[in-house]
């Protein structure tokens, strides 16, 4: 097949372990729908940050590679995710990616999915914080500050399902009539059926990684989002491996008899706290009592659910960033997904990409970078210079195009 990755001159590999090169070469895809908009914009605005942080000292050499609609035009016809393009995600160690589209139920499976099961990306980090002057259906959205750790390999999300009244389905449910007795499959005969794996290592490794970050940037709890009531080897599963890891690793001691627990911050002596909540409660509790919620860990669909929820409190997902970590690549991406409706128009909000990249500068140490982004944010929504979703829901707000939003960070920088 033929390459069609062009390496930018100039630009040097990240290699995890070593330090971060002041010219790192950063792969790219653009993504479908929506992705045509935000992308360009994106990247419009991390170049003049980091152009404006370093004074032309450190520049990032943006790679494209594809995957996608696009990667179908330009490879073939079956060719949504080119071995070159995971290829060179593994290769580059850091990259970031506009969304992809899925088919809803028959069709190609998830790319997104794909891409964070090869290379397993099981950390899906989410912050959810709310900037200033947003519209939000909240009357105090400022109280809702949350980082998701949602799991990204595993759950049904593994793909593992068969359709309704095909030979795979009828040869699962008579395998579980037949040897494992089970005899609850309400309609046997035309079930579709799915498997929801959920390991002790995959819950280890998540809980683990969150609760490392809840130390690092001094948090003050963590709270496992399960329906172990109803899944109780699955879901139950992951809150006793999660309070496990709590005691077993980070010497977390039970209160009042468990199963919640506390352990002191070794770097700031402040209290952790490690608690559960159902999740069907929990979404009536963020609404409700959001400040009484700090780091969330969660399961896959679970964390789903809960992303585009919490994005909703403060703002919505045209300003919900995200990224997929594993302990040697990260893919950074936003929660939203393809909006097709709006795909080419100029319009939508590239807040999130944009957010997403932010959190990429962090990652590699890049923090005056960063934090210029965040300011050039804040000031453009302070001055009200918003995308159509913001604009519909505030008073004398400018509305502004996708890339005029751009263009008004960049002049607040
Ligand atoms: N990681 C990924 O790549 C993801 C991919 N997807 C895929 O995307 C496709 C479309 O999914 P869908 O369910 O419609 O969800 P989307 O997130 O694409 O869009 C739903 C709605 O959210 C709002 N929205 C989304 N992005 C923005 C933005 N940047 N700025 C402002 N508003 C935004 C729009 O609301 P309004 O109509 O109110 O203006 C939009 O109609 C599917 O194929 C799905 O599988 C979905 C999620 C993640
Ligand atoms: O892969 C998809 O199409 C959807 C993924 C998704 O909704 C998410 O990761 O938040
Ligand atoms: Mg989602």
């Amino acid at each position: 097949m033929a390459s069609h990755i062009k390496v930018p001159p100039g630009g040097q590999k990240i290699v995890p372990g070593q330090a971060i090169p002041d010219n790192p070469i950063i792969p790219f895809i653009e993504g479908d729908g929506i992705g045509i908009d935000i992308t360009p914009v994106m990247i419009k605005v991390i170049d003049a940050a980091v152009d404006k942080a370093y004074g032309g000292k450190k520049k990032i050499h943006w790679m494209e590679v594809y995957a996608g609609e696009k990667s179908t035009r330009l490879y073939g016809p079956d060719e949504w995710f080119p071995k070159e393009t995971f290829d060179a995600l593994k290769e580059y160690s850091v990259s970031i990616k506009g969304p992809m589209t899925t088919p809803v139920g028959g069709g190609i499976r998830s790319l997104n999915v794909a891409l964070r099961q090869e290379l397993d990306l099981y950390q899906c980090v989410r912050p959810v914080q709310y900037f200033k002057g947003v519209p939000s259906p909240l009357k105090h959205p400022e109280l809702t500050n949350m980082v998701i750790f949602r799991e990204n390999t595993e759950d049904i999300y593994a793909g593992i399902e068969w359709a309704a009244e095909s030979e795979g389905a009828k040869k699962v449910i008579a395998f579980l009539q037949q040897e494992m007795g089970v005899n609850k499959i309400r309609f046997p005969l035309t079930s579709g059926i799915g498997i929801k794996p959920i390991s002790i290592e995959g819950t280890t490794r998540l809980v683990r990684a969150a609760l490392k970050y809840v130390i690092a940037n001094d948090r003050k709890s963590l709270t496992i989002v399960h329906k172990g009531n109803i899944m109780k080897f699955t879901e139950g599963l992951f809150r006793d491996i999660a309070y496990k890891v709590a005691q077993e690793e980070f010497g977390a001691q039970l209160i009042d008899g468990g199963p919640w627990c506390h352990f002191t911050n070794p770097n700031t002596g402040r209290e952790v706290t490690v608690k559960d909540s159902i999740a069907d409660a929990f979404l009536q509790q963020i609404l409700l009592r959001p400040a009484e919620y700090d780091t969330i860990v969660t399961t896959n669909l679970n964390g789903d659910y809960i992303s585009d929820a919490l994005a909703a409190q403060v703002g919505g997902i045209g300003i919900a960033p995200g990224a997929n970590i594993s302990d040697n690549y990260a893919c950074f991406e936003a929660t939203h997904g393809t909006a097709p409706k709006y795909a080419g128009l100029d319009k939508v909000n590239p807040g999130s990409l944009i957010l997403s990249a932010e959190m990429m500068l962090r990652h590699l140490g890049w923090i005056e970078a960063a934090n210029l982004v965040i300011k050039a944010m804040e000031a453009a929504i302070g001055d009200k210079q918003v995308t159509y979703d913001f604009a519909r829901l505030m008073d004398g707000a400018e509305e502004l195009s996708c890339s005029a939003f751009g263009d008004a960070m960049i002049a607040r920088m």
